[in-house]
């Protein structure tokens, strides 16, 4: 079976899997080919992996195609339609920001596979730029590995998501989460192609919280009555912070960008819009479907989009198509002044699209009408963050190239706040103490009393040594 593919090149180390560049010798295409790291004594363990169950359910243009599952001398390889870059890859070393036609050509993709993906009662819990791929102006999502049918019964207890993405509803515990997990991660990505900076780079899973109070501001009873309850339930106690504007850490943002960003940033889940309402979001405004048949028409360029100018895709087929297509403006169903009356019908139109998208057409955005980009304008002033220490890019995994942050390194940074927040001088605030106390054990939660605080951490990621890591190769 395997005999058929010709390996070429290593492309990515997860925690699963090594990736790898191939060649099917039969047919000449380029796929790519991940090589799971446990090995398979028999198909019945396969099928019943998530990867498996979850992708071979789905058929999206803007989620990544699984070909095939090959299990060979107890090795399991999956066979994935090749992408040529994950987001991380063209963030990493990039000076310039990208434009806001750019990011949202990009989140308009990733919120169409997620419609589809949540209508089809799956959520991915695992979001973050490395498992975005991209080639040339498309995006699809990858990495299946943690997917869950939103019907399965909770509680949910075991390892979810990398922390810079976690959801606070997971951070504290909750066995409760649904495919909003995806659209909170989805706000710190959006953020993070903005500025090319993660916008809640926790060093542990207490700082993930700290990091996220300090920006959106701690939780309050009207903005999350259920988180209060469920930092209460484990003893927890919110660092109080007022919060930022999201403007000012991402000044090269549009109003509607905000906008959108601070909805899916929002503590409470059922406060943050679905992938679906996300699509009508003003942000979206500009953006416009492609029928199926102008596709072959729609100028797509060699190069990635890190190494284009400004919208000088969606502009230039715009012109080229100008008139041409089938469907009209789309709009939105939030209320923005922006909005005009005559578009109104547009919103059960954009609905529809998303139905289609259902039967595997393809959505793009052609044109940005933004007058509102201040990406050109703006450019990365400051060294982008890289985490502490060892944790610097290319210390992780073999040498390779990441955004790794080592467990050792984790378990220092998992003391307690107030204490660690003075030792480095960052003395903002320390959270508020109230006679710590044990909280009762839980399934799936580690109580570390060692340091008189607590942290939050799933058992199953000490039991098994498991770091937060991330690796990419690139
Ligand atoms: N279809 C693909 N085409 C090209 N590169 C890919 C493809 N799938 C994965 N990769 C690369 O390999 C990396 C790791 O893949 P993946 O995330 O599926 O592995 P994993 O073991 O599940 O990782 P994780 O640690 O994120 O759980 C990705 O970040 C990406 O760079």
């Amino acid at each position: 079976m395997m005999e058929r593919y010709k390996l070429i090149k290593e492309v990515g180390d997860g925690t699963f899997g090594c990736v790898w560049r191939a060649i099917n010798k039969e047919t000449g295409e380029v796929v790519a080919i991940k090589k799971m790291k446990k090995k398979y004594y028999s198909w019945e363990e396969c099928v019943n992996l998530r990867e498996v169950k979850s992708l071979r359910k789905m058929s999206h243009p803007n989620i990544v195609k699984l070909k095939e599952v090959i299990r060979e001398n107890d090795i399991l390889y999956f066979v994935f339609e090749y992408m040529e870059w994950n987001l991380y890859q063209l963030m990493k070393d990039r000076e310039k920001l990208f434009s806001e036609a750019e990011v949202r050509n990009w989140c308009f993709q990733v919120f169409q596979g997620l419609t589809y993906m949540h209508q089809r009662g799956y959520f991915h819990r695992d979001l973050k730029p490395e498992n975005l791929l991209v080639t040339k102006d498309i995006i699809k999502i990858a990495d299946f590995g943690l997917a869950r049918e939103i019907n399965s019964q909770p509680p949910y207890t075991e390892y979810v998501s990398t922390r810079w993405y976690r959801a606070p509803e997971v951070l504290l515990q909750s066995y409760l989460y649904s495919s909003k997990v995806d659209m909170w991660a989805m706000g710190a990505i959006m953020a993070e192609l903005f500025t090319l900076r993660p916008l809640f780079p926790g060093i542990s899973e207490a700082d993930e919280i700290y990091k996220i109070c300090s920006v959106i501001g701690s939780p309050t009873k009207d903005s999350w009555a259920d988180g209060l309850c469920l930092a209460r339930d484990i003893n927890y106690q919110f660092p109080q912070f007022s919060g930022v504007h999201l403007s000012v850490l991402v000044p090269s943002a549009s109003n509607d960008a905000i906008s959108l960003m601070t909805s899916l940033c929002s503590w409470d889940p059922s406060k943050r819009p679905t992938a679906a309402e996300a699509l009508q979001h003003p942000f979206f405004q500009s953006c416009f479907y492609v029928p199926p048949s102008l596709r072959s028409r729609v100028a797509v360029a060699r190069t990635p989009p890190s190494a284009r100018t400004r919208g000088a895709l969606e502009q230039q087929s715009a012109k080229r198509h100008s008139g041409a297509f089938t469907t009209s403006k789309l709009t939105s169903n939030y209320p923005s002044p922006k909005l005009h009356a005559s578009l109104s019908t547009g919103v059960q139109r954009k609905l529809d699209l998303v139905d289609q998208l259902c039967a595997n057409s393809y959505v793009f955005v052609v044109k940005d009408m933004s007058k509102n980009d201040k990406s050109l304008k703006s450019s990365v002033k400051q060294p982008r963050y890289r985490p502490p220490g060892k944790n610097s890019p290319t210390s992780t995994n073999k040498g390779k190239t990441g955004r790794g942050v080592l467990e050792a390194t984790e378990k220092l940074a998992n003391m307690t706040l107030g204490s660690r927040r003075q030792s480095v001088g960052q003395p903002r605030h320390s959270p508020m103490k109230t006679g710590v106390q044990c909280p009762p054990m839980k399934a799936g939660v580690q109580w570390n009393s060692g340091s008189g605080d607590m942290f939050l951490r799933h058992a199953q990621d000490i039991q098994h040594g498991r770091t937060y890591s991330r690796k990419v190769v690139g």
